[in-house]
């Protein structure tokens, strides 16, 4: 079995039109969503993420705005800004591009972004709501693959899913977003015993850990669905300077059902999904949710 691609951009593509359409909507209701997009320091990767942020709002008809600053802004200077953005009701959506410099608190700076604006889904006001099962903003990445898995229809009631990875902004939403939707979920990381012992029995795994290739097609049961949320750039080897995901895919795709590519599934995802949260952002100042 050779198994088939679930195609982030094509999907992307598809729902960045119906979120062009309501932006357009809203605009004529007098709403013109806006999302500002704050860039700390000269990490290249984030540069581009920022790039093609502001690229796709700029596509769909949603208003953005980007604050760079350099490596050695305040925390304070960061905290500044966002006071002014949570106040300013043309403001529909506020992000800070993570990783920030050492000097600067995340946290601190993920808490200080009103939730109602926090269309990254980081708040805890928005988290704690995630596991409760009531509405919120959820994170970008995990609900992106949400959405290629019901593109699928993947059957996720019932499913033995197990997520490799267990950060705030991907591993542990995800393992909640898919408790929610009836999986049996195991949530493996760096000290896990026997990983592949999990990963064999999943019908359903999502890699996020940052490890190039670690998931191998030994590692996988026959037919399972293998989403890639790694972004890795190689730096030696024959392939040095491209990006591959945390999957190797050549090895997995040939034992799985369904596989996302990296560079081409997940990360443009959560680009869309960035989008889909201003516009439910914008919809709520406009009374329309
Ligand atoms: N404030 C946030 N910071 C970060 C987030 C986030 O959701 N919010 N997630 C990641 C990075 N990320 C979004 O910012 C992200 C990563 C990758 C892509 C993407 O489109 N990747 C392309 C390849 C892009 C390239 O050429 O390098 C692909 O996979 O096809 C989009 C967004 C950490 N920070």
């Amino acid at each position: 079995m050779t198994a088939r691609n679930i195609d982030g951009n094509a999907l992307s593509a598809k729902l960045r039109e119906n979120f062009a359409t309501e932006a357009a909507t809203l605009a004529q209701a007098g709403v013109t969503p806006c999302l500002v997009v704050m860039l700390v320091g000269d990490n290249p990767a984030s540069a581009v993420y920022v790039r093609n942020k502001v690229a796709a709002c700029e596509k769909a008809g949603i208003k953005s705005l980007k604050f760079e600053y350099p490596a050695d802004a305040t925390e304070a200077e960061v905290l500044a800004r966002i006071a002014e953005l949570n106040a300013d009701p043309s403001v529909h959506g506020i992000l800070v591009q993570l990783p920030l410099p050492k000097q600067i608190d995340e946290d601190k700076v993920l808490e200080a972004i009103s939730a109602e604006k926090d269309v990254d889904g980081f708040h805890a006001e928005n988290f704690g709501l995630l596991l409760q099962g009531r509405k919120s903003f959820y994170p970008c990445t995990p609900w992106g693959v949400m959405k290629m898995l019901e593109s699928e229809n993947v059957p996720i009631k019932g499913a033995e899913a197990v997520v490799i990875g267990r950060s705030n902004i991907v591993g542990k939403p995800m393992a909640v977003m898919l408790l929610s939707q009836g999986a049996t979920v195991t949530v493996c990381h760096s000290q896990t015993k026997d990983l592949a012992f999990h990963t064999r029995r999943a019908d359903i795994v999502v890699a996020a850990v940052g490890k190039p290739k670690f998931l191998t097609g030994d590692m996988i049961k026959p037919g399972a669905v293998v989403i890639d949320v790694g972004i890795n750039r190689l730096l030696e080897g024959p392939d040095a300077g491209k990006l591959c995901g945390d999957v190797d895919f050549d090895s997995a795709r040939e034992v799985a059902s369904l596989i996302t590519p990296v560079p081409g599934g997940v990360g443009p995802m959560t680009i869309t999904m960035l989008l889909g949260n201003t516009l439910e952002s914008a919809r709520r100042a406009a009374g329309k949710a």
